[in-house]
């Protein structure tokens, strides 16, 4: 780890210090300059976990106010290369997203045709509604269940899963129960007369209209019911093709609101259940009335365990995949920004279709070149996005579609 270290009142820019930065006084760290020839004997004495700093030479604790310090997870410290990705017999999930159309599949389907190939039984899974597996791999890898790419000389299996059909699944829930309201779900429940009561959980927009990003939830939920299955144990890398930004970004507060939602409403059926023999009664006798509840509780443990599983640094990284261009770069750092908010592991960043420099003399090609340039400075600059691993990818001459296109895109991306 790497800290950065600013002062104002000293003619340094900037400092490093370079060690435990958890504990940084039991390791007796010492800020040194970075750039010598400014200030060549300057060395700063770490006193306290706040980082305040004392001026060796002066033997002066130099004022808070003028002290600016952050850490910087430096790359090539804490991000290894492909070969921690693939190290270890534990499961992983990676769950790679960003803009529309910056690569996104052609990553996910690549980084899965290396794991395959590194001896990892792997499943790569598009919970995108517009999926493009099938055009990536350029196989037919539609209908819903594991299917097994053609190509490998190991396991790897596709999985679309999709999400309208999904979510069907779930509004059959209120369906079943003779209404599409959440006015008809209680009054099938018994609990017509607490319906109101319910208005501000927002169930009934849930289940007549339903959010964005649930269809994506209900889909990966459906994925999890996959490989929790004992007979899908084997597999040791799952990789996700995720929808664009704005739906992953729904997608990530969608448990919680789900959870509330879901939560309460099943803590009050039980309540008023227990409190009321009439109403038990109804509950006793409407065996279907009972699965639709038990059917909510599923998929609400379920959008407990996405939560946990997006979250859990040991098993799951998202890599953010995005272009040189200013809004895709935008729009990177605002997804990281939300991830990091959300406590989502995020350590890799890939710069995708990135122009060579060209030896030809293509005006078109070398502005396009120096417009990317800036586009890449500018993730150096940005607070959201420093710390992360950058992998850039050139833009190759010919569409990355199918095993051997995919095979030569993990070699220039999953190094
Ligand atoms: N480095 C590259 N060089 C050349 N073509 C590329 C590169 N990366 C991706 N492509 C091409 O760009 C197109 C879009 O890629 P891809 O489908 O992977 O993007 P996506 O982000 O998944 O898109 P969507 O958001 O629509 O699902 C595809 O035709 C793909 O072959």
């Amino acid at each position: 780890m790497t800290l950065h270290c600013s002062c104002s009142v000293t003619p340094l820019s900037a400092l490093s210090y370079s060690g435990n930065s958890n504990n940084p006084v039991a390791n007796m760290g010492f800020f040194t300059s970075i750039s010598r020839s400014r200030a060549p004997c300057t060395v700063w004495k770490l006193t306290a976990r706040n980082f305040s700093v004392l001026s060796i030479h002066t033997g002066r604790m130099l004022p808070r106010k003028s002290l600016q310090v952050r850490s910087v997870a430096s790359p090539s410290e804490t991000v290894l290369g492909f070969e921690e990705m693939v190290s270890g017999t534990q499961r992983k999930y990676y769950m790679l997203g960003g803009k529309g159309g910056v690569g996104k599949t052609s990553c996910a389907a690549s980084l899965a045709v290396k794991f395959a190939n590194n001896g990892h039984p792997t499943i790569v899974v598009s919970t995108d509604p517009a999926h493009s597996l099938s055009d990536s791999f350029d196989q037919d890898l539609r209908g819903g269940t594991l299917v097994p790419v053609d190509g490998l000389d190991y396991p790897l299996f596709a999985l679309e899963i999709n999400p309208e059909k999904a979510r069907e699944e779930f509004r059959s829930v209120s369906q079943k129960n003779g209404g599409t309201g959440v006015k008809d779900f209680m009054d099938s429940m018994g609990l017509g007369m607490l319906a109101d009561q319910l208005g501000e959980l927002k169930l009934g927009e849930l289940l007549d209209t339903p959010p964005p990003g649930l269809d994506e939830a209900i889909a990966i939920s459906k994925v999890m019911q996959f490989v929790e299955s004992p007979e899908y144990s084997m597999f040791t890398r799952i990789v996700f093709d995720t929808a664009p930004t704005g739906h992953t970004l729904r997608l990530l507060s969608l448990p919680d609101f789900l959870d509330a939602s879901i939560g309460k409403i099943l803590k009050l059926r039980k309540k008023i259940a227990s409190a009321t023999s009439a109403i038990k009664s109804v509950f006793g006798q409407e065996e279907t009335k009972q699965d639709a509840s038990d059917k909510l509780e599923k998929l609400r443990e379920r959008m407990i365990k996405v939560r946990e599983l997006f979250r859990n640094a040991d098993s799951t990284e998202f890599v953010i995949v995005t272009i040189p261009t200013v809004m895709a770069i935008s729009e990177s750092s605002r997804l990281s920004a939300s991830l990091k908010k959300e406590n989502v592991p995020v350590r890799r960043l890939i710069v995708n279709q990135v122009l060579p420099p060209s030896a030809s003399d293509c005006k078109f090609c070398a502005m396009k070149r120096k417009d990317q340039l800036r586009a890449l400075d500018m993730i150096q600059n940005d607070p959201e996005l420093e710390g992360l691993k950058i992998i850039q990818a050139p833009l190759v001459d010919v569409e990355i579609r199918g095993v051997p296109a995919l095979k030569f895109m993990a070699e220039m991306v999953w190094k």
